[in-house]
């Protein structure tokens, strides 16, 4: 088995592709370091000249400049690297959302969908931008905040080695305090994230709910359920901060302390003529130095910590399995659909299968309506046609080639699905359209909508095709949706088509103009649909009636009205539904009704 990488190596493996800005960025933070070093060197030399009684101007002013020099030194320097970690930081970020992106698509559809969408979320905006503020700042700030006290403390060993000892002695004492409060973080810290996770997701459920929550009057039950997990993070957040302030502050109280042993140590010194008063006061001012930094790297402690966890969530999006997909494009010879001897089973398991032993032929140019009750796997023989999923026996062909032996996009480019979602992106309707074939012109997007009879109602809206999906989305009822998204597949024209039906149930004109716009899309194309209307399919070359995954009947109209109970069935609850029309509030009690 592969061994599970460190975080920290997942880390620089997504920072190889800026690797070279890194690295300068590093070393422009360590001359910044350096020339911070420079005025502690000026200030020493200004306080021997008086000490030694040779004070010139010339001399003065020299190491005036000396210290400017130094801080303007460490104050650019400071900048550079801050700008070039900046710009690796966000072309990483770039470059992780853009192969997290990838992996959702070449991931199998099972694989993405097995993915809370409120992770799904969090991950890719809020846990990949986590990574941002360590990698542009730590990098130049940490290495300036541990590099500094490091060569402060070496040159105070280089002056005396006792001042140097003296200088860090308030650091273990520190430690003590420190590591008592830390005993716990790693748990702790695993606790806090799962709170978060925890609130984020029932924020995101009650965001997307609200249509249920409003519809069902659930309001109060499901504020409180947001509420009582803010309470509960907000509990675990105090109650760590409570078990952890005292010695945190303890520590953070003692770090500073440094002048209490360099203080008595470097005078002792003096007195015993050990140590020259210009040295002592160098050494005090850079033991002075040690402090500052010691206490900002601290504060790295829980930004490393935040990106530890950033790296792992957005690895594990990642490591998402993806479609084994064929390298050459495939050599199709026309557009029939052939299932042979197909099984699936969406957790693998043969057990629990979805569909037995299915044996399926679609020509090319012919229309195959798909019936039975809810649940019978209408839905999963399609999408093993578009290979959402891969079969878990059997196989599926288009064009005389396996589905698995067509790369990805050379099958997207032969199938067009229209989903029970009709799902509209955030543009404008036009460029919604415009989604089936990108380089389409104008004309080409309105031939294809006045196909799909979507010309009547886009003109109704005040901004007609420049509508955001947004704002027409809710002005427009289901059939309209799947207009918008059939005039998609028309531009596409790609030689399949498979059309899941979205409802049970609509209105009679809106199923006269969904039925010409599947007429539009359909010519001469081979066109699975899957169907909830019965009278849409009345015309198809074969009916094929499933239950419980497996065929039970197939042929035309007509055949299976004479033969097949499950169709007659269905057929007579669809007839009965006609009736049902009549009036408005039939139609609500037939929609609960209906099952096909
Ligand atoms: N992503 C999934 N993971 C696990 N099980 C699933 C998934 N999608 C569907 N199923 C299950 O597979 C079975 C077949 O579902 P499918 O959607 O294919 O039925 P259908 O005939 O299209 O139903 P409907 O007419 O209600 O749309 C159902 O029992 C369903 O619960």
């Amino acid at each position: 088995m592969k061994k599970k990488e460190g975080w920290i190596q997942t880390l620089l493996s997504f920072a190889l592709p800026c690797r070279g800005k890194m690295t300068v960025s590093v070393l422009f933070a360590i001359i910044s370091v350096a020339g911070g070093f420079v005025p502690y060197l000026g200030v020493y030399q200004i306080i021997r000249m008086f000490i030694d009684k040779n004070i010139t101007t010339a001399g003065l002013l020299q190491w005036c400049g000396v210290c400017l020099s130094g801080y303007a030194v460490q104050v650019a320097f400071y900048a550079f690297s801050t700008m070039l970690a900046h710009i690796s930081a966000y072309t990483i970020l770039d470059g992780l959302r853009r192969k997290v992106a990838d992996r959702l698509m070449y991931a199998s559809l099972g694989t993405v969908m097995s993915k809370p969408i409120g992770t799904l979320k969090s991950t890719i905006v809020d846990r990949i931008e986590d990574i941002e503020p360590p990698l542009a700042h730590m990098i130049p700030e940490l290495s300036s905040n541990v590099l500094l006290p490091v060569i402060v403390a070496a040159a105070l060993f280089t002056l005396d080695w006792r001042m140097g000892l003296a200088s860090l002695a308030t650091v273990p004492v520190a430690l003590i305090p420190m590591a008592v409060g830390m005993k716990t973080y790693n748990s702790k810290y695993a606790g806090y994230m799962a709170a978060n996770a925890n609130v984020n997701s029932i924020i995101v459920e009650y965001v997307e709910g609200i249509e249920v929550v409003k519809a069902f009057n659930q309001a109060t039950s499901s504020y409180e359920k947001f509420a009582g997990s803010v309470r509960s993070f907000r509990d675990f957040t105090m109650e760590w901060f409570k078990a952890t302030w005292a010695s945190m502050n303890l520590c953070l109280s003692i770090l500073p302390t440094t002048l209490l042993a360099v203080l008595p140590v470097g005078i002792l010194l003096y007195r015993s003529g050990d140590m020259a008063p210009a040295k002592l006061a160098l050494c005090l001012m850079l033991a002075l130095g040690i402090v500052g930094p010691l206490v900002k790297a601290t504060t790295f402690i829980n930004v490393c910590k935040s990106m530890e966890y950033a790296v792992q969530d957005t690895r594990e999006l990642l490591d998402m399995e993806e479609l084994p997909e064929a390298k050459h494009p495939a050599q199709l010879h026309g557009s029939n659909i052939i299932l042979k001897d197909v099984s699936f089973s969406y957790t693998g398991k043969t057990q629990e299968g979805v569909l037995h032993h299915i044996d399926l032929e679609m020509l090319s140019g012919t229309f195959t309506a798909l019936v039975g009750p809810s649940g019978c796997g209408k839905s999963t023989v399609a999408r093993l046609i578009a290979r959402f999923w891969d079969v878990t026996e059997g196989a599926v062909s288009i064009g005389g080639v396996d589905v698995r032996d067509i790369p990805l996009k050379q099958l997207a480019n032969q199938v067009s699905f229209v989903t029970q979602d009709n799902f509209l992106f955030e543009c404008s309707l036009k460029e919604n359209i415009r989604l089936g074939k990108p380089a389409a012109t104008d004309e080409e997007v309105f031939a294809a909508a006045r196909a799909a009879q979507c010309e009547e109602f886009i003109s109704r809206l005040e901004r007609g095709w420049d509508t955001p999906a947004g704002d027409a989305g809710k002005q427009l009822s289901g059939g309209e949706r799947q207009r918008i998204a059939i005039a998609r597949a028309i531009l596409k024209d790609s030689p399949i088509v498979i059309l899941d039906e979205a409802t049970a149930f609509t209105d009679l004109e809106n199923e006269d103009k969904i039925q010409q716009s599947i007429l539009a899309l359909s010519k001469g194309k081979t066109l699975l649909v899957i169907a909830h209307r019965l009278s849409t399919i009345q015309n198809a070359d074969q009916i094929v009636v499933l239950q419980k995954g497996e065929i039970v009947d197939r042929g035309v109209q007509k055949e299976l009205l004479s033969r097949c109970p499950l169709y007659q069935k269905l057929w007579q609850a669809h007839v009965g539904s006609k009736h049902w029309a009549v009036g408005a509030e039939a139609i609500k009690i037939k929609e609960e009704q209906a099952y096909v």
